[in-house]
């Protein structure tokens, strides 16, 4: 669980972080979202919640570029590995493209696998996705996202991926 649980989630909030700080449209078209319907929640007497389901445009920016190595023991015994495949202009943050469109997340739809697919798929899928979900709907609820020092979201150019099983951000945000 803290091997495969911690930096997957820590990462793929920092990528939709970063994503966001440069995709002004996305960070404010989110947090109207969520403070609409925290707005509605709070006037019908219930409490601001943190839960997903209400938040359409809140989506998984989940990246582990390739997936973890398979060996396959049954003929050849060759290395198998899987890298995510390329859709058409895969570098653009543009979380509409999934608007109104039957690919998913969960294993089903090879074009677009984060968690993996099959027997071995990540059993924590669930629990990533909230945890992520969640820790992004309060962020955006709560704060004001500013870049420091006059910095433009243009500035953010360095989108670079490190090495390693998990993907994060080559510089810190
Ligand atoms: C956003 C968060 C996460 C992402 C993107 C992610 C992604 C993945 C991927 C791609 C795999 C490999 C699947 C394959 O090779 O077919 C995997 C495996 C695994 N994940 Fe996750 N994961 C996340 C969160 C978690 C969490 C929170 C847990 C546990 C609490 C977890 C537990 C595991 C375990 C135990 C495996 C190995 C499964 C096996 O080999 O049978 N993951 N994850």
């Amino acid at each position: 669980m803290f091997a495969a649980g911690i930096d997957t989630s820590s990462a793929t909030i920092i990528w939709a972080m970063a994503e966001m700080m440069r995709n002004q449209r996305v960070l404010r078209k989110a947090q109207i979202e969520i403070r609409e319907t925290s707005r509605r929640e709070t006037t019908n007497f219930k409490e601001f919640s943190t839960s997903t389901n209400n938040y359409h445009y809140l989506k998984l920016h989940a990246r582990v570029p390739l997936l973890v190595p398979r060996d396959c023991s049954s003929s050849a015994r060759s290395m198998i590995m899987i890298y995510l495949p390329k859709k058409a202009d895969p570098e653009s943050f543009i979380p509409e493209r999934f608007e109104n469109s039957s690919i998913n997340f969960t294993g089903n739809d090879y074009e677009f696998i984060p968690f993996g697919a099959g027997r071995r798929m990540c059993p924590g899928i669930t629990f990533g996705t909230n945890s992520v979900e969640s820790t992004l709907v309060n962020l955006l609820h709560h704060f004001e996202w500013q870049l420091p020092n006059g910095m433009e979201p243009q500035d953010i150019i360095n989108m670079e991926e490190s090495d390693g099983i998990t993907t994060t951000l080559k510089a810190p945000l």
